[in-house]
């Protein structure tokens, strides 16, 4: 595939390719003399001159914005630099950048701010460590009310680049300018909303020191997935393309299983069946024509399908109730070693024991098998299994939570929401960016793990069946535009299954 994936960096990481980039002989200085320049040239293409403050911070965040200052004086627009404390604490290259600067330098202060046309905001970027207080808490809010058009420096001052949370308080920009590569904080929420339109920037860092940093969390995309993603075999048969089944809830809540069912077949699963107790097949047999359903009347029954191999994806929990029936459901799909999706109900009925469920997916029986489990939960539903890991100083960092919690559950973690996170427990992460807030609709989540389910029992690993379940989702509703209705999902699908085929081959 000609894609290459896109590295998310933390900033922890983006400082080691500064270091790396720096050990290879590119002076400090000159980076931060490519990125302020290059903020430079954004605001200019995409600005209209104007009165311009830039607000400086005491760090190299702050260097850049004296660059910035210097680069839009030289095109003759008017410019006024506040910086915070005085410029002999400034060290290294930020020192450096504020000595070049030939015009005056005003201390930070709120007074006045509302007299601009656009504000740069140089205060904090990677080396924030505490949050917004006092005055300059005042100065953020003063510049938010403003009408000047705000541009961050690498991330709004206030946001954390790692998580996309807000530190005390946040400037609200209508523009970002950051370097080399996105960091997760600009795609996961608020920090997306709080970033306006994003850009990066090349600043002379080469890519060649993504292979030494070895970061684990990517955009989600067909690049990381598109090489495992399943394509009918020209001599294969439905039996090669594996048999999905599908747990039902009871009569009065069949259509969530339908949904997921649909959406497995849609996705290619050879056959796909939903498995319900008999006072609900008429409720399913007046609405399934490919989709088979498979009555069973006791827990054995149940087991007797669990022992066919031919079975081999199950998905559990959508409308089941949260009741010991789909606990021990759950608890026989993973004893017989399936790939399964764990969705809604089956993740909430472990909520007063959720260690039993994780001794089940990382339990020595299952070591010998697939171990190919995914857990689909939206915040709520992950705060049920892991109260502990939302309970962050400044909210629920859902990157560094679905990590946590898929090291400890054992199982493949899709935290849906507009950010949807897809988590390995070797630590690998995708984040999906854009997803259509149409989305947002009763039962788009059923089919969401339908789609899991359907590329589970084609074979595809747990990590890229998740994440590519994720993306296709969102293209679909896309596709389908305004309107949606989970309905409307898995026939909105083949476009985007075309479109994949042809970007794959
Ligand atoms: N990496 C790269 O490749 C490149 C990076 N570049 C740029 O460097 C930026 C990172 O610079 P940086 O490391 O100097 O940190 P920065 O964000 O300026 O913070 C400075 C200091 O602020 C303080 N402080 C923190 N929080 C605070 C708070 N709440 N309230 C008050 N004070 C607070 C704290 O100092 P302390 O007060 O603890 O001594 C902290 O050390 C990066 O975002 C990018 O713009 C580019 O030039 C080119 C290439
Ligand atoms: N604002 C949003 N933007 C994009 N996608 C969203 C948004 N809100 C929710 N979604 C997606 O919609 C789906 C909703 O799933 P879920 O909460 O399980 O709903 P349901 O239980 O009704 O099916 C998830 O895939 C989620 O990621
Ligand atoms: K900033």
């Amino acid at each position: 595939m000609e894609e290459t994936r896109e590295v998310l960096l933390s900033t922890m990481e983006m400082g080691e390719a500064d270091r790396l980039t720096i050990e290879a002989g590119l002076q400090g200085r000159q980076l931060m003399e490519a990125a302020g320049q290059s903020i430079a040239r954004i605001i200019l293409e995409k600005l209209n001159p104007g009165r311009t403050l830039v607000l400086c911070g005491p760090g190299n965040n702050g260097g850049d914005g004296f660059v910035v200052a210097r680069a839009l004086k030289e095109n003759g627009w008017p410019v006024t630099v506040t910086l915070m404390g005085t410029k002999d604490r400034l060290k290294g290259d930020a020192r450096l950048m504020a000595d070049l600067w030939d015009g005056e330098i005003q201390p930070l202060a709120e007074e006045g701010l509302g007299d601009y046309d656009i504000i740069v905001d140089g205060l904090f970027g990677a080396g924030l460590d505490r949050p917004l207080e006092g005055a300059l808490l005042d100065i953020v809010r003063a510049a938010n009310d403003s009408n000047a058009r705000k541009v961050a420096i690498d991330v709004p001052s206030g946001l954390s680049g790692d998580s996309g949370l807000v530190l005390g308080g946040c400037l609200e920009a209508d523009l970002t300018v950051t370097f080399f590569r996105r960091k997760p904080g600009h795609l996961l929420y608020p920090g997306k909303a709080l970033c306006g339109d994003l850009y990066v920037t090349d600043i002379g860092i080469s890519g060649r020191v993504l292979d030494e940093i070895g970061a684990q969390t990517w955009l989600n995309s067909p690049a990381v997935w598109g090489e495992l993603f399943p394509v009918p075999s020209p001599a294969g048969h439905k039996y090669s393309r594996g048999h999905s089944v599908v747990v039902s809830g009871d009569l009065a809540h069949t259509g969530a299983s339908r949904l997921a069912a649909g959406a497995a077949l849609r996705i290619g699963s050879g056959l796909v069946s939903v498995a319900c107790a008999p006072e609900a097949v008429p409720a399913h047999a007046a609405q399934l024509t490919a989709v088979m359903i498979r009555s069973y009347q006791s827990p054995e029954q149940f087991a007797d399908y669990l022992a066919d191999h031919r079975l081999n994806a199950w998905c559990i929990g959508p409308a089941n109730g949260v009741t010991n029936e789909t606990r021990n459901r759950v608890l026989a799909i993973l004893a017989a070693g399936k790939q399964a999706v764990l969705d809604a109900d089956a993740i909430t009925v472990f909520r007063d024991r959720p260690e039993e469920l994780f001794a089940a997916i990382g339990s020595d029986d299952r070591k010998n098998m697939s171990r190919e489990v995914v857990l689909t939960p939206h915040a709520g539903e992950f705060g049920r299994l892991f109260p502990d890991l939302m309970e962050g100083t400044y909210g629920f960092d859902r990157l560094k939570g679905a990590r946590t919690a898929a090291e400890r559950s054992g199982a493949v973690l899709l935290l849906k929401g507009p950010d949807t996170v897809v988590v390995s427990p070797d630590g690998r992460a995708v984040i999906m960016d854009d997803a259509p807030a149409d989305l947002a609709t009763a039962g788009s989540g059923d089919v969401l793990s339908g789609l899991v389910t359907g590329l589970l029992a084609q074979g595809m690993p747990a990590f890229e069946a998740a994440s590519a379940a994720v993306w296709l989702h969102a293209e679909a509703a896309r596709v389908f535009g305004a309107g949606l209705t989970a309905e409307d999902i898995s026939p909105s699908l083949p476009t985007v299954l075309e479109k994949l085929r042809e970007k794959l081959h």
